[in-house]
């Protein structure tokens, strides 16, 4: 049975960052996750977790310079350096939090950038977080991203992800599995889901368009999570949408579930 988690950086963001973690506990959440959390120290988010018996289950290494486009920095010849530390940082994080996935997000290539040598770097780079992930424990997790909403941004398919998967055959190295993503890139949720399944680590959900909660929008959730059931994946769910209305409204597609769903306590109780 697959477990929900709630991405704190797309939901209850009616409220400041370190404030949502008490409001997904309050909400009957007992696993989060979110996207950066470097702005704010450890031992803060560290003491929010403690204190409200919640779980950390996924965040990103640091992007890069955000502001300035940076949408990752995996895929710079000349950034090498500040990836290193950037993975550093990231397991000084998890280790503190006990964090046990990170996601490692690629890049926008620039356009005096070869695809080739990007694609090098990139693979040598996911070799190098996975080796330092891996004497701690932690999954490494790649993500396609629609080219819609991250225009130039290197992983862009499914297909790519599972050849590095493939490629690099790095036994800690997975893959995170937005289902709105998906559904931008190529549709076919459930053929695709299938086909990769042994290499998905991690599944994010938000419907589309908008990119709001299930049941806004054309994917047929009620579907996927039978899908996801049947299929066994017992990994987490990850709800990163943003919230039509208020986030504390947007879960009635959750109870939907429930009563779908044959074991409802258990659901209840580990999902939310
Ligand atoms: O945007 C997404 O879908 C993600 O999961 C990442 O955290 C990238 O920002
Ligand atoms: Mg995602």
């Amino acid at each position: 049975m697959f477990k929900f988690s709630a991405n704190l950086t797309t939901l209850f963001n009616e409220a400041p960052f370190m404030d949502r973690f008490g409001l997904a506990q309050q909400a009957g959440f007992r696993h989060v996750e979110f996207q950066f959390p470097y702005e704010f120290p450890v031992d803060s988010i560290k003491r929010e977790i403690e204190s409200r018996n919640l779980d950390v289950v996924l965040f990103n290494f640091p992007p890069g310079d955000w502001k300035k486009g940076d949408r990752g920095i995996a895929v710079f010849p000349d950034r090498r350096q500040e990836f290193y530390e950037s993975v550093d940082e990231a397991i000084r994080y998890a280790l503190a939090l006990d964090c046990p996935s990170l996601h490692c997000m690629a890049g926008v290539r620039p356009d005096g950038l070869q695809a080739e040598e990007a694609w090098k770097v990139f693979r040598e780079n996911l070799s190098y977080a996975a080796g330092r992930l891996a004497n701690h424990g932690i999954t490494l997790l790649i993500e396609p991203l629609n080219p819609y909403d991250m225009a130039g941004y290197m992983l862009s398919s499914l297909d790519q992800a599972v050849q590095l998967v493939n490629e690099l055959k790095l036994p800690n190295l997975k893959i995170q599995f937005d289902f709105y993503h998906m559904q931008r890139i190529q549709g076919e949720l459930l053929a695709s889901f299938s086909r990769v399944k042994e290499l998905i680590g991690h599944v994010q959900i938000a419907d589309n368009p908008g990119r709001h909660q299930p049941g806004t929008g054309e994917i047929h959730y009620s579907n996927i999570f039978r899908f996801l059931e049947e299929s066994g994946y017992s990994g987490f769910v990850g709800l990163e949408y943003f919230p039509l209305g208020k986030t504390i409204d947007s879960f009635d597609w959750m109870q939907a579930h429930s009563r779908d769903c044959r074991n409802e306590t258990e659901t209840r109780g580990v999902g939310r």
